[in-house]
């Protein structure tokens, strides 16, 4: 077991009462504002001491109330980015990195400062005092901090909200390679899926200092309700496709998608050959038990039913034709159906009904996407906060 945390605080009216345990892999802690999370990565990182529990990480203690250990920050392996971090440090960004790494012991370094400074795109700033940074900037020299000190664990609390959205897209694909590289977990707080998903699809859901639900994305969003709890109001389906053939009498374009050929409308500047990727929404998509002769409908895509997941007034039927398939329909037209997991359908789908990605701005709101290897994702652009339920 990585982190195992069974901690307890009272915090004004706040009560946090969180049990959980982590194994090697990063997860995102979700849960709407105030719900605690800042106040659970503090406990974590030390720079705030539980009332009563304990806290260990790699099978060493950090904090136990019974035993009196209360482990300092700076002797924990963790790497914290707390969201007041590096406020009031006086010294240069340049100081206080080379200062970080020099306390890292030689045989424990995992990263140079210059790789660093490179990376986190610091060069101009290195001679500057760290306190008049911006907010963006202060982040950003505190995650270089964290990582200089190589850690067993990083803990980030909404980093990348606060570095920016251009900065966000650049630098999230490459710490999850350095992560992946160096097998460091990381414990990232949000109150955004579509922010943690980038990282990892583990979630643990906090809700008032208490967790809710552990799990991955895919097995949560499968519990009733869930989907629109993470504040997921769109579902759609990313195909990556291959041009085939441009037929200007028809007026489309065939493609190849996992397999299948599928009917498109007509864009002969994506070259044949080429490789792109199509958007289909999951309420766009009409199931068949059987294939339909006579219909305009021109997709007609064979598949089994792997797994029914209620959505509030909707139902979601994953669907694998080869790739996987999201539709959305009503839990009466599956009942009048009678539709079950391992049941062969059709998947209807309009040849307008296809968007190419290419075509579309940036994505209007969270939602949720079937990347056709059978997982779901959560679109990055138009983070939103969660939507949650009435109690
Ligand atoms: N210094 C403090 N003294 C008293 N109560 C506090 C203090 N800091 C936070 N709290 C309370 O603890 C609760 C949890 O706050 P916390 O910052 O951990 O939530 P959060 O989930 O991180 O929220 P956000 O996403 O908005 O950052 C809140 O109700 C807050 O009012």
């Amino acid at each position: 077991m990585l982190l195992d945390v069974n901690v307890k605080l009272r915090r004004g009216h706040f009560d946090l009462a969180t049990q959980m345990s982590i194994d090697d892999a990063s997860v995102g802690l979700l849960g709407k504002s105030g719900a605690g999370k800042s106040t659970l990565l503090s406990l974590i990182a030390g720079t705030l001491q539980p009332q009563s529990g304990h806290i260990s990480l790699n099978g060493k203690i950090l904090f136990d109330s019974k035993k009196g250990i209360v482990m300092p920050r700076e002797q924990r392996p963790i790497g914290a980015v707390l969201q007041t971090d590096c406020a009031d440090i006086a010294e240069t960004v340049r100081d206080t990195l080379q200062a970080t790494y020099f306390r890292t012991l030689k045989q424990r370094r995992l990263f140079k400062p210059d790789y660093l400074i490179n990376l986190l795109e610091l060069g101009g700033i290195l001679d500057n005092p760290v306190q008049l940074l911006s907010g963006g900037e202060r982040q950003r020299v505190a995650l270089a901090r964290s990582l200089l000190k190589s850690p067993k664990l990083l803990l980030l609390d909404e980093t990348f909200a606060t570095i920016g959205d251009a900065y966000r897209m650049q630098l999230l694909p490459i710490l999850k390679r350095l992560l992946d590289e160096f097998g460091l977990p990381v414990l990232y707080a949000s109150q955004s899926v579509g922010e943690i998903i980038e990282l990892t699809d583990q979630l643990v859901v906090l809700e008032h200092g208490q967790v809710m639900r552990s799990g991955s994305l895919r097995d949560i969003a499968k519990q009733h309700g869930v989907l629109r709890y993470l504040g997921v109001r769109q579902i759609d389906n990313i195909l990556p496709i291959t041009i085939r053939h441009h037929d200007f009498q028809a007026g489309c374009s065939l493609a190849d998608s996992a397999g299948a050929t599928l009917i498109l409308p007509l864009r002969p500047n994506f070259a044949v050959g080429s490789q792109t990727q199509i958007s289909i929404r999951a309420n766009d998509i009409a199931l068949s038990r059987a294939y339909i002769d006579g219909i305009s409908i021109q997709n007609q895509l064979k598949g089994r039913i792997c797994a029914l997941i209620p959505n509030g007034e909707s139902l979601i039927v994953q669907i694998d034709c080869g790739g996987t398939l999201l539709a959305e329909i009503t839990p009466g037209a599956c009942s009048s159906m009678g539709l079950g997991e391992g049941d062969i359908v059709y998947c209807l789908i309009k040849t307008h009904a296809i968007v190419y990605l290419a075509e579309l701005d940036d994505l209007p709101y969270q939602r949720v996407i079937s990347h056709g290897d059978g997982y779901f994702y959560l679109s990055p652009a138009g983070v939103e906060p969660l939507t949650l339920p009435a109690h």
